[in-house]
């Protein structure tokens, strides 16, 4: 089976997935694309070579008879409702992080595909792909260090421009670790809290840079991830997870290591891109896969993205406040329980 694609949002990371699906992974091509900007949308079609219509919204590429599956790559603020209209016509749904910007947003979502019956919807956490955060996992569920005390996590850019704020940290860049952290440690999250450290000069006015999360879990796990976006060096994505019997890290991106001048180097990767180009292509093609397997996709699931916005909205109020905030998750409903395997 040919999964048939329209793609909602021709940008960054549109373009990157449009690219994967017709160059580099199998069971998928693109027949459709819109874009708000519609010189975006006839670009991407004209320098991927698709055979693809081009619509004027999600609405009418939805309505198109001849597509199986959307992706929703456009601004977070429009995901939840180009997804409800794809999940009200019965399409497959590949929407990238934020599933929706507020919680009540991915409830909305989980009814929508609770009524059709049946899973349609995957959420872009890519990290779950990525082999050294599978190798840790690995290591963890063999019980190799033991029960997880702490986890102590940072997620680096190198800069920044000045449309990114600072709740931009909640929901650009630690969503990624909210998400990859629990699923790591199969654990919920009961509390989260925010320091601000010193502010780099390297941080426009309305951005406050750095800044450390501390997220409590149910079993009394605290994590503590580091957000910096102005770092300057390069990105970096760091994870260390202490157990009571050893500790155990997340593997650093390969590199030859250099010694010249007195000096041993190595380099670090620049590009989100580029870190996690393998993990969103296996995050795809497990979309296909599960597609043509099941009938239904088996990665992160609507549900994973209401805890992540649930998390997301008690750091935004405890940035707010100041003050530590609890995480209240709704009961997991029975219909995001059933495991399938690709
Ligand atoms: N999983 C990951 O690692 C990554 C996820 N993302 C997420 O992907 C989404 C897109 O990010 P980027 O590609 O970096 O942004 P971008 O700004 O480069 O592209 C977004 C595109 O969507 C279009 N758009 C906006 N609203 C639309 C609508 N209602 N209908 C059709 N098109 C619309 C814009 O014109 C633009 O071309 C964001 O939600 C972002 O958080 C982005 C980068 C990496
Ligand atoms: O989602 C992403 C971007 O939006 C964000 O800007 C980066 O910091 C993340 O690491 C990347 O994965």
């Amino acid at each position: 089976m040919t999964v048939r694609v329209g793609v909602i949002g021709t940008g960054a990371i549109g373009r990157e997935h449009i690219s994967r699906v017709e160059n580099v992974i199998s069971g998928g091509r693109i027949t459709a694309v819109t874009d708000v900007n519609e010189q975006s949308a006839q670009s991407a079609v004209r320098d991927f070579n698709l055979n693809a219509a081009i619509y004027p919204d999600d609405q009418a590429l939805v309505a198109d008879g001849n597509i199986d599956a959307v992706f929703i790559t456009s601004w977070g603020p429009a995901h939840e409702s180009s997804v409800l209209l794809a999940v009200e016509a019965g399409k497959y749904v590949f929407c990238e992080k934020p599933l929706a910007t507020t919680a009540e947003g991915c409830l909305r979502i989980i009814e929508a595909e609770k009524k059709h019956g049946r899973r349609l919807v995957q959420v872009g956490f890519m990290r779950r792909y990525d082999e050294g955060y599978a190798q840790l996992k690995e290591t963890l569920d063999q019980n190799e260090i033991g029960n997880v005390l702490m986890v102590r996590a940072a997620h680096r850019n190198a800069a920044v421009d000045e449309s990114y704020k600072t709740n931009m940290a909640v929901t650009e860049t630690l969503i990624h670790e909210i998400d990859a952290l629990h699923w790591l440690i199969h654990d919920d999250y009961h509390s989260v809290k925010v320091d601000f450290p010193r502010k780099t000069k390297h941080a426009h006015a309305e951005l406050q840079d750095p800044q450390v999360f501390t997220l409590k879990t149910k079993q009394g796990v605290l994590i503590n991830v580091e957000v910096f976006v102005n770092c300057r060096y390069g990105y970096d994505i760091q994870c260390e997870v202490i157990g009571e019997e050893g500790i155990a890290r997340l593997p650093e991106v390969p590199s030859v290591i250099v010694r010249k001048q007195s000096k041993a180097s190595t380099n670090i990767l620049n590009d989100w891109k580029l870190r996690f180009m393998d993990a969103y292509n296996k995050e795809l093609q497990n979309f296909f896969d599960a597609i043509e397997a099941y009938g239904q996709p088996q990665g992160p699931s609507a549900w994973d993205g209401y805890i992540a916005a649930v998390t997301a909205d008690a750091c935004l109020k405890a940035q707010e406040t100041g003050e530590e905030q609890d995480v209240l998750l709704g009961e997991k409903p029975e219909f995001y329980e059933q495991k399938l395997h690709v």
